[in-house]
């Protein structure tokens, strides 16, 4: 198994290839990617670390030599946000990072599975699935937007708020990853119950964590170590999907089109990648009013993406 991070030496980049590093079956290649000169060398510090995963920085010019024949590939690579920044404001500089890197992964691995963790989530992920289109590749089973750091943190504030353990809480998190597009459906917590101001309340504060922690970083960034472990976390749940086994996860994919071209929603995924696509269940009349409400937002940045592509 060959699991490639292109964008490692970044915040997120480093926080993620650690735990991969720790958390990868004995085996695996672990090949870190990135523009940074400290790359290689951000590749032997963790190669010190007794696990049998081979760790393989590679620097600027040697893009394709990392993601030949990689299995799994997570994109974290692209500029983070300064406060005063909506995660769109990104999109002039990350629109074609994630275009190049795309071409690259249709040249050397075609068939990895791939996790975008670049924002704005909800139009790089149109974008790269735009560049497998058009190079006649595209898989939609095999192309994820990460969203997993929006499902983790709904766990751990209704944790707080319910002073329950955050490891026995369940909240689905649909639709998008940026602003409202982020809706976690409060009414379908299992054993918990909220007042309607608990469930306004807190689901603002989901929809603003990432603005939460920018704001704290005064401009030091946005989320990297929260987001090293819900990355860590979804690209393990890729592997052990690989390995034959079903896990159920959250991810923005390419699915009916009931709601969105692209839309965070529950699935199971196995050696192909997406296995299944699992229903949303159902929606409280609060939540159907903000997914109708947030749909056409969602919409757009999935156009932008293919415009960005197809215009050009
Ligand atoms: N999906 C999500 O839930 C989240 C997404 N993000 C996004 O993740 C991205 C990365 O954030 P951070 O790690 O904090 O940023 P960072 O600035 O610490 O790291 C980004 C890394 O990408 C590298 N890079 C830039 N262009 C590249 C290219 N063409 N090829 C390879 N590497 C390249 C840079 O050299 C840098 O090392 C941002 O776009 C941020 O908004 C951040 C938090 C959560
Ligand atoms: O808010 C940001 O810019 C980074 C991000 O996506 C998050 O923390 O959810």
């Amino acid at each position: 198994m060959k699991v490639a991070v292109l964008g490692a030496a970044g915040g997120i980049g480093q926080a993620l290839s650690l735990l991969l590093k720790l958390d990868l079956p004995a085996g695996t290649d672990l090949a870190l990617y990135d523009l940074a000169p400290v790359t290689p060398g951000v590749a032997v510090d963790l190669s010190h670390i007794p696990t049998a995963v081979k760790v393989t920085g590679y620097g600027k010019e040697d893009l394709n030599t990392a993601l030949v024949g990689a299995d799994i590939v997570m994109i974290p690579a692209g500029m983070p946000r300064k406060p005063g920044m909506d995660r769109s404001d990104l999109f002039n500089i990350n629109a074609g990072v994630v275009k190049t890197l795309a071409e690259a992964i249709v040249e050397q691995c075609p068939k990895a599975l791939v996790g975008i963790i670049t924002n704005p989530v909800n139009t790089t992920v149109a974008i790269a699935a735009e560049v497998f289109k058009k190079a006649g590749t595209y898989d939609a089973r095999r192309l994820f937007g990460v969203t997993t750091l929006d499902v983790i943190r709904a766990e751990t504030f209704v944790a707080e708020l319910k002073g329950k353990n955050p490891a026995a809480i369940n909240v689905p998190v649909i639709g998008g990853h940026s602003g409202t597009t982020i809706l976690p459906l409060l009414s379908q917590v299992a054993d918990v119950s909220f007042t309607d101001e608990e469930v306004a309340a807190l689901t603002v504060r989901i929809q603003n964590a990432g603005t939460e922690v920018v704001e704290a970083k005064a401009g030091g960034g946005s989320a990297t170590l929260s987001m090293g472990q819900a990355a860590a976390r979804f690209c393990i749940s890729l592997v052990k999907g690989l390995q034959g086994e079903a896990v159920t996860e959250y991810a923005y994919v390419e699915g009916a089109g009931e709601y969105a071209r692209f839309f965070a929603q529950p699935l199971v995924l196995g050696k192909n990648g997406v296995e299944k696509l699992l229903p949303i269940g159902s929606l409280s009349a609060f939540e159907e009013k903000a997914m109708h409400d947030m749909l056409a937002t969602l919409k757009a940045d999935i156009t932008l993406g293919e415009e960005f592509v197809n215009k050009q």
